[in-house]
């Protein structure tokens, strides 16, 4: 073991996003891959990543990979199903977890955030890693307060569990918190098919589009008397996630509790 290096072990590791986080722990100066978690085991996490072997294998027992590997962070990109046992193992070890995994909610946030304080560790969920993707909701918040009737469509792979996505949850979130009235439509509207006006999140109509092509993208549509305005962000590669997973593993180790959302550590 190097001084000074950060242990991470990736559950997902097998999955579009955990492969590429192995290829990026691996090649990232100051951070080591000590382990890596699936729902099946595998021979090696570097091949099931597309590299040379790494002599490390894949498990499907998180808590024996934890226990034998002593990682300071957990990166998961797992299941909303997986997550909530995920993070409650690493928190019981006293290891940092690094959630990107989508569908987590405010009130398991706020759990977490009482186990990491309890453990004297920091944590994080964050609904979208890309850098991209934060300036977004923050150009949003900014733009509502002049634009009142805003819908998001968000637009992602067909291979996707959950709908909607977490970064459309949590734009529409921040935008109810800012505490403006963001409706939209009619209020005797009437949906002519179930569904046709999205699910609404505080008012802030969200509509999901599921289709093969497509990696992760996000459109923020406002309207006023005359005018349109839209924020738009597309990954179209799952490399745009790193740059916020490395430093979300490098932040997680300088404070206590469970940050959510990535936008904190961008400063
Ligand atoms: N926050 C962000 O910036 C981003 C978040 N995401 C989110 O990350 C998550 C993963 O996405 P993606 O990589 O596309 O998904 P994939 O379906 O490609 O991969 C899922 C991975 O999770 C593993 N897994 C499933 N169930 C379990 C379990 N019970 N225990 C351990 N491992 C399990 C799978 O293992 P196996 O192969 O053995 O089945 C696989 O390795 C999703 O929730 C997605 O929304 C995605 C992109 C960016
Ligand atoms: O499943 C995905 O791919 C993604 N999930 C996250 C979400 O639900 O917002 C982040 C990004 O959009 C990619």
């Amino acid at each position: 073991m190097t001084e000074g290096e950060i242990r991470v072990v990736v559950s997902g590791a097998t999955g579009k996003m955990g492969r590429e986080v192995i290829r990026t722990m691996v090649a990232e100066t100051g951070l080591r891959l000590v382990g890596a978690v699936a729902s099946r085991a595998r021979e090696d996490a570097g091949v099931a990543a597309g590299m040379e072997p790494l002599g490390i294998p894949v498990s499907a027992n998180l808590r024996e990979t934890l226990v034998s590997a002593e990682p300071d962070v957990l990166v998961d990109f797992t299941t909303p199903d997986a997550v909530e046992r995920h993070v409650q193992e690493a928190l019981e070890l006293g290891v940092r977890p690094v959630v990107g995994t989508s569908g987590v909610t405010r009130e398991q946030v706020q759990r977490w955030d009482g186990l990491c304080r309890e453990r004297g560790v920091g944590g994080i969920v964050a609904p979208n890693f890309a850098v991209g993707a934060v300036l977004m909701m923050r150009f949003v918040r900014e733009a509502a307060r002049y634009l009142h009737h805003v819908e998001i469509i968000e637009m992602h792979h067909d291979g996707k569990l959950d709908a909607p996505s977490g970064t459309a949850v949590k734009t529409a979130e921040e935008l109810v918190e800012a505490g403006l009235d963001l409706s939209s439509g009619r209020p005797d509207e009437r949906e002519l098919f179930p569904g046709a006006r999205g699910a609404a999140i505080g008012g802030v109509r969200v509509h999901s589009v599921r289709l093969p092509g497509l990696v992760a993208h996000q459109e923020v549509i406002l309207g006023g008397p005359g005018q349109i305005l839209t924020v738009r962000h597309d990954s179209l590669d799952r490399v745009s996630f790193m740059p916020g997973v490395v430093l979300a593993v490098r932040g997680v180790m300088g404070y206590v509790g469970m940050m959510y959302g990535l936008e904190q550590l961008l400063g």
